[in-house]
């Protein structure tokens, strides 16, 4: 059979893995394949970097369009990332009659749903499996090996640079921005890295699972997105100290239950923000750069998926995969592939309606507050009285030292509340009523606790 001709459009940190290991391993994925796969035109600004990559073997072009416009390219390879040029150049591939891959979950969380769109119609495949946890195969797991199941939750560590940090800051006292431009060096973090540190990456790729988890359209304009910037040393070592690690997860769940006053709250849950999570789980002893997804599915019950969610070949492995799931179905009806979203296309928009994302406000979940106190007596009772006016019950409380906290003679010291399940709604009331307080001297840290049991 004929080897399918691919088109790299960026040949950067991804494209120059995907071109290596697709050139090392090329024999193997032909077997697999049953056709070859070569990467035959390559368009990057830096057309002198691309050549000096790719060799001799390979047109390179500085313009990305002459790609798109060559005939004999079969699929595009769109990794360049962002949403400027890259939805451009997709569209457009994509109009041609190109299959198209791409890594760039940026782009399918905020303009999914007109690109599945344009892919259907055209009849051409969209895939993106680097562009979720890089190499770890979730995409397809959730697509194809986990689809008797209906999917409860999915909550994962997907990026890389954020555990990279946080890791790195509890176990060697790194700072922050040290560490930070090590990442950057690895080629972990975005082009962008506050999409990395404000948890905005890690919602890309939270809203792509939740569309594939759920059947719903891709919503990344209603997600809730907090990142690791205000998060202190102090309570990376009031968590270890309750038995807990902090991470960054990304959480999507179908939540559906009836409230104390009668209404129904139904909806889907999809929200990234720091996450108290028991140091016993596996999941919280996921270090350095690597992912982990966790998936509850009511039948199968929790499967883990574990690996590298960044960096090249690791990200190319997942480039290559779509490209072999190509060269395989490529002369297939385009009604027998499995659908993008794992659902058929026409019944997103209505689950959407049925199971629209939940603000924030109606999510569940238990807390840990930190709260810079006065150290004088009656603070405690005060705080834990507008607590119980909320409704909302102490699991655990903890008082430091105020010499330990503030140094030698310190009037000042930190309460640390551990709080059972309660609505994020009378949290945010509650910590209102208590920020205000004369006692309380500092704004309230507040970090969410999942369980994940
Ligand atoms: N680096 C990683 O570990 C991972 C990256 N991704 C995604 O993969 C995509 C690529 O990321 P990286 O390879 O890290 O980026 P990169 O910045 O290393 O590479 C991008 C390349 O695109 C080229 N480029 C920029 N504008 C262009 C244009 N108009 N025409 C042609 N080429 C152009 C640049 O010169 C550069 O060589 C992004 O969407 C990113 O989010 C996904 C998973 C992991
Ligand atoms: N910047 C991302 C790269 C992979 O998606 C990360 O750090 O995980
Ligand atoms: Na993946």
């Amino acid at each position: 059979m004929k080897p399918i001709q691919v088109g790299l459009l960026g040949i950067g940190t991804v494209g120059s893995g995907t071109f290596q290991v697709l050139a090392r391993n090329q024999e193997e994925i032909r077997r697999r394949a049953g056709r070859g796969i070569e990467i035959t035109m390559v368009a990057d600004l830096d057309t002198a970097r691309a050549r000096s990559i790719v060799g001799d073997g390979v047109r390179v072009v500085g313009d990305a369009r002459e790609v798109i416009a060559n005939p004999d390219i079969d699929v595009v390879v769109e990794l360049i990332g962002g949403y400027g040029i890259a939805k451009a150049l997709v569209l457009e591939a994509i109009a041609a009659g190109k299959h198209v891959v791409t890594a760039n979950k940026a782009l399918l969380a905020v303009h999914g749903q007109e690109i599945f769109k344009a892919a259907h119609e055209q009849g051409v495949v969209v895939a993106f499996e680097a562009a979720v946890a890089g190499g770890i195969p979730i995409i397809k797991a959730l697509r194809e090996g986990l689809t008797a199941n209906q999917i409860q939750w999915v909550a994962g560590i997907i990026n890389g640079t954020t555990n990279f940090i946080l890791s790195e800051m509890r176990d060697k006292g790194l700072d922050f921005d040290v560490v930070l431009k090590e990442a950057q060096r690895l080629g972990y973090a975005e082009a962008d890295p506050t999409f990395d540190i404000e948890g905005v990456d890690a919602a890309h790729k939270a809203t792509i699972i939740s569309a594939i988890a759920f059947g719903i359209p891709v919503q990344f304009d209603k997600a809730y997105v907090e990142g690791i910037t205000k998060l202190a040393a102090a309570d990376i070592k009031y968590a270890e100290q309750l038995g807990y690690r902090i991470k960054l997860l990304g959480i999507t769940k179908r939540t559906e239950r009836l409230q104390a006053d009668g209404t129904a709250v139904r909806g889907v849950e999809l929200r990234v923000h720091p996450c108290l999570v028991p140091a016993k789980r596996l999941i919280a002893n996921v270090e350095g750069a690597m992912n982990a997804v966790l998936v509850q599915g009511d039948a199968v019950g929790a499967t883990l998926y574990y690996g590298k969610g960044a960096g090249s070949e690791p990200t190319a492995s997942a480039v290559i995969a779509d490209l072999i799931d190509i060269a395989r179905l490529i002369d297939a009806d385009p009604a027998h592939r499995v659908p993008p979203l794992a659902f058929q296309s026409h019944t997103l928009a209505a689950a959407g309606g049925e199971l629209p994302v939940l603000p924030m406000a109606d999510v569940v979940t238990s807390y840990y507050l930190r709260i810079r106190v006065a150290d004088e007596a009656g603070v405690l009772a005060r705080i834990t009285g507008l607590l119980a006016g909320a409704g909302i019950s102490i699991d655990a409380v903890l008082q430091r030292e105020a010499d330990e906290v503030g140094g030698e003679g310190s009037t000042q010291t930190d309460l640390i509340i551990l709080t059972h399940e309660t609505r994020e709604g009378d949290m945010d009331a509650a910590l209102a009523q208590i920020q205000q307080l004369p006692t309380v001297l500092a704004p309230i840290t507040r970090i969410r606790k999942e369980e994940l049991n």
